[in-house]
């Protein structure tokens, strides 16, 4: 899909990847209404894009998305205010390994309903016009990380959800595309985090396979926006390796033993 004339809706736009993805789709010709919880700076953030890219091509919506009703009325604001929403990006992500409710009502909990939101308002079979959602998971999501097992978990969660969802047999009828973002680490206020187990593990992980920036990853996203083939696809996008298609197959190897899940570059 180009993004040139669509109308977005993203979640946590306010800094970090969120806002990267904001700023790459309003240079591409989109209009975006973006939520947040932090209200300050997704007001700030949202008169700096205004003066920029203008005032009638960007807005910001507070809301904490862990909340059903302000998730709902923020999804809501960007409808009444486009009429439609083309491309929905579920980004808002926390790291916290103290509380795990918190991590999961966000990470994992508020990716469905976005996700469910953005199904109902786009699928065809019902009248809407089709459309992209994009669910910002984590390498974190397809490998095991003693760091942080709950925030690995909501992760898990993600791409099990978006690629069941990209699989129904649906799923033509929707003309809903899903796709799934594993960005391995980058440079956002996420790095300062704390509240993790053995940070000395992350801190090496970190200096092996080094940090990303957020424009590299924000590229990335156009990429699953444009690609009309991609359906169901896991983007894993790596300092060393860049961004690459992992494809996730349920295969039968021998028609006696079970099916196994496979992914292939
Ligand atoms: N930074 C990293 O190394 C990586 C981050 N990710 C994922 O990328 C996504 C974005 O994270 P970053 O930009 O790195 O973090 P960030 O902390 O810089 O930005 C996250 C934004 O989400 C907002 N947010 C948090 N909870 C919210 C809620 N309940 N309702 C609404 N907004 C909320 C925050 O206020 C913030 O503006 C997350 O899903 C994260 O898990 C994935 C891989 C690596
Ligand atoms: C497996 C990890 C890769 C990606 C997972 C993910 O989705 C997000 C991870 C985000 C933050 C990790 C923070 C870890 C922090 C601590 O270990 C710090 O002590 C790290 C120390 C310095 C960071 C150096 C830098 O900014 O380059």
């Amino acid at each position: 899909m180009d993004p040139q004339g669509k109308s977005v809706f993203l979640t946590g736009g306010a800094q970090g990847l969120g806002r990267g993805i904001v700023e790459k789709l309003l240079s591409l010709g989109a209009k975006v209404l973006f939520c947040d919880v932090d209200v300050e700076r997704g007001k700030a953030t949202e008169s700096e894009l205004q003066t920029q890219y203008g005032a009638d091509v960007v807005f910001f919506h507070p809301a904490d998305v862990s909340d059903d009703e302000q998730h709902k009325a923020a999804f809501g604001m960007a409808v009444s205010k486009f009429e439609t929403v083309d491309i929905c990006v579920n980004n808002a992500g926390i790291l916290n390994e103290s509380n795990w409710e918190k991590v999961m009502a966000i990470n994992a909990g508020a990716v469905i309903r976005g996700s469910l939101l953005a199904l109902e308002h786009m699928r065809r079979d019902r009248g809407g016009r089709g459309g992209v959602i994009i669910n910002v998971a984590s390498i974190a999501g397809l490998n095991v990380n003693p760091a942080c097992p709950t925030y690995c978990a909501s992760k898990h969660a993600v791409i099990g959800f978006t690629t069941s969802w990209a699989m129904s047999p649906g799923q033509k009828d929707h003309a809903v595309r899903w796709c799934c973002l594993c960005p391995d680490a980058m440079e956002t206020s996420m790095l300062k985090v704390t509240d993790i187990h053995y940070p000395e593990m992350l801190e090496e992980y970190l200096k092996d396979n080094g940090v990303m920036s957020v424009s590299q990853v924000a590229d990335a996203v156009m990429k699953l926006i444009q690609d009309p083939d991609n359906n169901g696809a896991i983007l894993e996008v790596t300092l060393k390796k860049g961004a690459r298609y992992r494809r996730r197959q349920v295969v039968d190897r021998d028609g006696v033993n079970d099916l196994v899940i496979m992914d292939t570059y």
